[in-house]
Parts: structure tokens; sequence; C-alpha cells
């Protein structure tokens, strides 16, 4: 290791091997880097912590010294049509056309990838009719506590903050609710509830894209959204739906998840492309959006879903995390650097509460 001061040629070397990680341009490396010739630091605008040590040994392999590099990683927040909820930053909606595709599972795995790659984190599952998230989340029987009787303390899951309607009243009772109901109660839970400084708050929404869907996406102040499909055309169709909802309620779609894309034999590798093939692929090609990940059918994703534990948590080194923590990333940094508000309003912010 040299104890040399950075020259130009150095930190321009720097920036390259960074942006080659993170798949940005040096670029956007450097405008994200101050400091000396003595010391730097790089504050990225989107959440990839998981990848600091890959940076740092790739430093230290091309003779500098990575201790004198700090990293850090620190979210701003971006346009909201509405009112930003000053404790949050960052609103992003989890939705799909189609019920069944995995929604829930992978707004909970997301929430946890973002977690694990710096961001501070909380979820909210919007969706009324079916919230799946408390099981997901280990806790059914919890129930958030109130100091004052109006505002609810969020739950507290392995440091993600939480609340469902699940929580708050029996399964069957919220089945029943007419569509004003159902955005009035999402409402409340998103207006009543403590939340703590979040970068982002994950919305599992209900699925769907009908007029339900449409009051939720127009009433919270929802900075962006990502789509969850099949690849097949049954789910791509409605999946097409959703994006054009959000179009049209000037709320920016971040790219599409494709869940259960094939499903890879343990035993002798083989993939069988159960629901067609690059389906999310082609829907993002056609929507220019991107395709943030392409997931498989596993049973260890649906194993630690039903135990309450998910698998970013179960089990964070799998292949499997790395592709929710990847994911997490992309979504991060399009938010970070693509995400746009077609009107030009500024961030009006409400006092809390
Ligand atoms: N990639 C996957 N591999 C295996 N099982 C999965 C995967 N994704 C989701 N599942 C399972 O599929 C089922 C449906 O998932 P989930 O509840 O997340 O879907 P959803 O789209 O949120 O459903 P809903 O329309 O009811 O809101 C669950 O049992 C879940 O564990």
């Amino acid at each position: 290791m040299s104890n040399t001061l950075f020259n130009q040629q150095q930190k321009q070397q720097i920036f390259q091997l960074i942006g080659q990680i993170l798949t940005i341009s040096e670029q956007q490396v450097a405008a994200c880097c101050e400091g000396n010739s003595e010391e730097l630091t790089i504050r990225f605008p989107f959440a990839c912590t998981k990848e600091f040590a890959v940076i740092v040994s790739a430093i230290d392999e091309l003779g500098m010294d990575s201790t004198r590099i700090k990293l850090s990683c620190e979210i701003a927040p971006k346009k909201t049509k509405l009112n930003r909820i000053p404790s949050i930053k960052n609103i992003i909606a989890v939705a799909s056309g189609k019920g069944g595709v995995g929604k829930s599972t992978t707004a909970v795995n997301m929430a946890f990838a973002l977690q694990s790659q710096g961001a501070k984190v909380g979820i909210l599952d919007a969706d009324i009719y079916g919230p799946s998230v408390p099981i997901m989340l280990g806790n059914p029987d919890a129930r958030p506590q109130s100091e004052d009787n109006k505002h609810m303390i969020p739950l507290n899951c392995q440091g993600i903050v939480a609340n469902s309607v699940g929580y708050l009243i029996p399964s069957d009772d919220a089945t029943v609710w007419r569509g004003p109901m159902a955005s009035k109660a999402l409402q409340q839970i998103i207006n009543e509830t403590l939340w703590p400084d979040l970068d982002y708050l994950i919305v599992d929404m209900p699925p769907g894209t009908g007029d339900i869907q449409l009051t939720m996406a127009q009433q919270v102040p929802l900075t962006a959204a990502i789509v969850v499909t099949t690849p097949q055309d049954i789910a791509l169709a409605d999946a097409k739906k959703g994006i054009a909802m959000f179009n049209k309620v000037n709320i920016p779609v971040l790219g599409i998840i494709e869940n259960m894309s094939y499903y890879q034999c343990r035993k002798c590798g083989h993939k069988e492309f159960v629901f067609a093939t690059d389906g999310g692929q082609k829907l993002a090609t056609e929507q220019s959006l991107a395709l943030l990940a392409q997931l498989p059918l596993d049973i260890q994703i649906r194993e630690h879903a039903d135990e309450g534990r998910p698998l970013i948590t179960a089990e964070p080194d799998s292949t499997l995390s790395v592709v929710y923590l990847q994911a997490a990333m992309n979504l991060s940094k399009q938010l970070a650097y693509n995400q746009t508000l077609k009107n030009d309003e500024s961030i009006p912010i409400v006092e809390k509460h």
C-alpha cells in the first residue's frame, strides 16, 4: 500500500473503478466526491453500502491507500406532487396489475435489501384487502402502541419500521370495505403513524388498477413506483395497465421487477421458464423502463416468507439475496439519477401531525 497523495490521474482511476463497480459514469462518481490530495470523501446519492467492501479491495489492489477514502450514502428527498411527510424522504409504491405475482414478497425483501444497502427503511402495507406483510415480517399478532391514543408507534422488525391494516383490525373486516373507506383507512394509517426519519417508505399497494388503486396512488405523497410482474402475457397486460395508471397520475415508474422468471432444479441445474421467457424485459424495453431484477420461482423465497423471515434476512449471503441487493441498489440509483416528475413542482413540506 502506498502512502503517496492522490494525484489527478489516481483520482480519475478511482472514479473509473468505482463507476465500473456501481455501473455509473466516472463523472457521476466525481460529482459526489469532495476532498483534497490527502483524503477523499465520496457520498453516493443512492443506497450501495454492500458494495463498499468490493470498492475498498479494488482500490487496495490498485496500490492506493483505501483508508484515506471515506465512502457513505446520502439519500436525498425527490420531488412529489403532494406534500411530503417531513420525516420520510421518499415513498415508493410497489404495485402489480395482477394479483398473486409476488408483490408483497418482493416489497418486503426489497425493504430489507435497501436497509442492507445502508438506507433507513419503513414498510407500509396498503394491501387493505389482503394484508400479508405482518405474516411475512413474522409478527401477525403484534399491535402498534400509542402514547396519546391518536398516533401509532410503528412496529420495529429487525431495524425496519412497519405498519399494516393487518395489525389493526381482524382480517375479515376490511374485505367488505368500499373504495372510499379503504382509501380513507390508508390515509389514516400513513398520517397517524409516527414514522421515524426514513430514506424510503415502501408501500405494498393492493393488486389491480381500478379506482381504489388510482385513488390511493393520488392520496399518498408517492415519490415513485415499481411494478412487479411475472413474465407471462396475462400478467404483463395487467402490469402495463399499472404503468399506465401511474403515468396518468404523474408518478414516475422506476422500473419493473420480473418475479418467478424461471425455476431452476436444485439437483441438475436445469432451468424451466414456467411463466414464459423474458416478458419483463420485453415490457421494460417497450415502456422504456429499467428491468430492476429477474427473480426465480424458488422454494426458499416462499418458505422464508411463510416463516416470517424474508429470504434476505434469513440467508443474507445467498445468491438470491444478492439479486435482491442488486435490485435495491438499482431502484435507489434510478431514483437518484433518472427520476423525473413531469411537471415542475417544488417539494412543499407540511408540518408533522
Ligand atoms: N419468487 C418466488 N418464488 C417462490 N414463491 C414466491 C415467489 N414470490 C412470491 N412467492 C409466493 O407466492 C405467493 C404469493 O406471493 P405474494 O403474496 O407476495 O403475492 P402478491 O402479488 O402480493 O399477492 P396479492 O395479489 O394477494 O397481494 C406467496 O405464497 C409467496 O410466498
